[in-house]
């Protein structure tokens, strides 16, 4: 067998996507010699991984600092960019979420130029296409649907600027005279292991005696993807970057499984049902006027508040609209390119969530027993 002597790095690789990829690597990728995790925030568990046979480099650092890129690039074959500032609840400033995520996702592409790294893979987000602000649906859609994607939100915009650099980057010449290589992945919403938004609903229905309320009609459907599966095409798709360059070369692909196509909650419902909630309601429970109005006082109270306190509840008009929105992908894009096939099953996906929302403090048992 040829000696491992790949240098791959992972931005963002402390995150909830970050961490099964950073495993999977280690898993999957037989040619690494090393794997450098960069992050704001570096992890305790990353020492745990420093025993195998690949050399694991934790570097603390910053996307936007120029230097601190360059300098974690360097020598490094293989960079999958997804360390980004995830906010659709108004936690951040817009001028954070685009320094971040687009300013960034700049350095990581100027430090490849730099150093002669050439393939380069960007965690993108279905969100550069959509939902819109006029709720318009996409239905089954592919990468090559035709959908008015208007970016008002920072979020999304910052994810499609970012995407856009990172495609008009392909074929760039790098240092030593070689094209650069980048693709960019859209995942739809991701969930499983560590995803916090899932476990906040947890938390809400425990507090609320084991109950959810419906606010979403369940013929909304929204597009959903296993974290695994996620990890698992960034892994297929880099490795095949160098093999098949021409064809990837500057594409974008949508990041999909198996996951059922369900409204939001109906779809939350399938992890958090077993784990002994229940969702009241077969329609939403107050009317989408009143839902509306809601969110746009959570907005108005949030700008008033700014300068006392951070007021970011889940509720705003983004996030309704979003939810609100049939948005699902249906494409075998990613099969035909790079063989991309889920690596985990819908029951095994589902039932790896569960047992880990189960597993996190406060399960209903014990939510019983305090009440009792
Ligand atoms: N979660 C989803 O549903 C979803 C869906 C589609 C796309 N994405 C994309 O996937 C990527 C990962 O998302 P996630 O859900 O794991 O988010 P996350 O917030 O859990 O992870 C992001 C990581 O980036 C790091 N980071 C943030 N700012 C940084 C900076 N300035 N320098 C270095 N590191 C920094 C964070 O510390 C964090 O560890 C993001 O680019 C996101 O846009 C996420
Ligand atoms: C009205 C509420 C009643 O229960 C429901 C609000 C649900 C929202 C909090 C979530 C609905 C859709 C989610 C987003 C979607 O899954 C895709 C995303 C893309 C990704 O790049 C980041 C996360 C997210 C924006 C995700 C965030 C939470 C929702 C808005």
């Amino acid at each position: 067998m040829e000696a491992p002597k790949l240098v791959y790095l992972v931005t963002g690789g402390c995150g909830f996507l970050g961490r099964h990829l950073v495993r999977m690597l280690l898993q999957h990728e037989p040619r690494l010699a090393e794997l450098r995790v960069f992050d704001l925030h570096l992890e305790p568990w990353l020492e745990e991984l420093q025993t195998g046979p690949v050399q694991v480099t934790a570097i603390q650092g910053d996307v936007t600092q120029p230097h601190e890129v360059a300098a974690a690039v360097s020598g490094a074959h293989v960079v999958i960019h997804m360390a980004g500032l995830v906010d659709v609840f108004g936690r951040a400033s817009p001028e954070a979420i685009h320094h971040i995520n687009v300013q960034g996702t700049h350095n990581i592409i100027e430090a490849c130029v730099q150093a002669g790294t050439r393939f380069l893979v960007y965690t993108s987000s279905m969100e550069v296409v959509g939902p819109n602000i006029k709720g318009h649906a996409f239905y089954r859609g592919n990468e090559d649907t035709p959908y008015e994607a208007v970016h008002k939100h920072p979020y999304p915009r910052s994810k499609a600027l970012a995407e856009k650099l990172v495609l008009e980057a392909n074929g760039r010449e790098v240092r030593g005279g070689l094209p650069l290589v980048t693709c960019a992945l859209r995942p739809t919403g991701i969930y499983g292991e560590g995803h916090q938004v899932m476990r906040d609903f947890y938390r809400q229905g425990l507090r609320l005696g084991g109950r959810l309320f419906r606010a979403i009609p369940s013929s909304v459907e929204h597009g959903r993807v296993y974290v695994g599966n996620v990890a698992w095409m960034h892994v297929l798709v880099a490795q095949e970057l160098e093999r098949s360059s021409a064809r990837l070369g500057g594409q974008v692909y949508f990041c999909y499984d198996q996951s059922p196509y369900k409204s939001y909650e109906d779809f939350n419902m399938e992890i958090l049902g077993p784990c002994g909630l229940r969702l009241v309601g077969t329609r939403p429970l107050l009317p989408y006027w009143l839902l509306l109005l809601l969110a746009g006082l959570n907005a108005l109270l949030q700008w008033l508040l700014r300068p006392l306190l951070l007021y970011a509840p889940l509720l705003n008009p983004y996030t309704l609209a979003m939810a609100n929105t049939t948005f699902t992908v249906s494409t075998d894009k990613a099969h035909r390119h790079f063989g991309y096939e889920p690596l985990f099953s819908w029951e095994e996906s589902r039932a790896r969530t569960i047992r880990w929302v189960q597993s996190t403090e406060g399960s209903v048992g014990k939510a019983q027993a305090a009440g009792s």
